[in-house]
């Protein structure tokens, strides 16, 4: 490799945003090159190093993300859709790989990344963990060799601080379960149920989310039928496994051709 790879990492001060910049810190083959936070924001103009708590780093905190495109090969974006929706218009004009994480989009939102996808290479995943990447395609095996006689529900906490439901992480694996029936998704999504609900729908996939304490992410995707019941299981217990996953997004994504990717790509899963 000629030289290191130069990450930025949009979102400093957040959960992921400091799992990043230690994971960025760990990679051999990249450099953290800049960092973002939402303008107003109290790190903002101080050295990153001394922002959380150490020693001085020379990066200083930006509120200007072009700033950080504009010296970076691949930008990390763990933010909120809003932010993410801006910097994929910079990306693309800085022809640079953007690696999203970001969660709760609205599908107005998602097709809305697109235009960008011809100019940067785009990697999201509302999960960048090795363990739910390949939970996904076992669930669209699992879901293609069982058929409809098994119920297929997914149910899923997070912390008390996640501000989106259901999960990114839930809204892959009800798409991997749909696919795996070949159906689509949105024709059979159940994302909540309250009240006189009627019995269920033969068919549909139920989403039910906990919200609670420090939980990093638990997912379980059920398979219930009458007499048994399948249940597969991730648990995260580390953001650390979604910080590693984002970097190796980003230096995988260098030299790729400008498009929409991913983690199954990044993880050479796809079958
Ligand atoms: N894909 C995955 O593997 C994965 C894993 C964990 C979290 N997430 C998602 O990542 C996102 C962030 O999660 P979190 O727990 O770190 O949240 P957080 O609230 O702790 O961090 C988000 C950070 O982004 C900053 N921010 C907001 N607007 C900004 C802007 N315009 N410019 C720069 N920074 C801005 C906030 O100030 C905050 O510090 C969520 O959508 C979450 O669901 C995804
Ligand atoms: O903490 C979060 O927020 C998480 N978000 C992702 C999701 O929405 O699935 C991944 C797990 C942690």
């Amino acid at each position: 490799m000629q030289g290191k790879v130069r990450i930025g990492v949009m979102g400093a001060a957040g959960r992921m945003g400091q799992m990043l910049i230690r994971a960025v810190g760990e990679a051999e083959a990249a450099t953290l090159t800049g960092v973002t936070e939402r303008p107003g924001h109290a790190w903002i103009g101080r050295d990153l190093g001394e922002a959380m708590g150490g020693p001085a780093r020379g990066v200083t905190v930006s509120d200007d993300p072009l700033e950080v495109f504009a010296g970076a090969d691949a930008v990390i974006d763990f933010t909120t859709p809003q932010a993410t929706l801006a910097n994929a218009a910079l990306a693309a004009q800085a022809r640079c790989v953007h690696v999203i994480g970001t969660t709760g989009f609205t599908d107005k939102e998602i097709a809305a990344l697109e235009p960008a996808q011809r100019h940067s290479v785009q990697v999201r995943a509302g999960n960048m963990s090795l363990g739910v990447n390949l939970l996904t395609l076992l669930t669209r095996k699992v879901a293609q060799a069982l058929g409809e006689d098994f119920d297929i529900e997914i149910v899923e906490m997070h912390h008390r601080h996640k501000v989106d439901a259901p999960s990114g992480t839930a809204l892959m694996l009800g798409e991997a379960a749909a696919a795996g029936r070949g159906v689509a998704f949105a024709d059979v999504a159940d994302r909540g149920r309250d009240g006189q609900t009627g019995a269920r729908r033969r068919g549909d996939i139920g989403l039910a989310a906990l919200r609670g304490g420090d939980v990093v992410g638990e997912h379980d995707v059920i398979f219930a039928a009458d007499g048994e019941r399948i249940v597969l299981r991730h648990l995260a217990t580390d953001r650390m496994i979604f910080a590693r996953g984002a970097v190796r997004a980003a230096l995988w994504g260098q030299g790729r051709k400008p498009g929409a990717y991913d983690m199954i790509d990044v993880l050479g899963m796809r079958d």
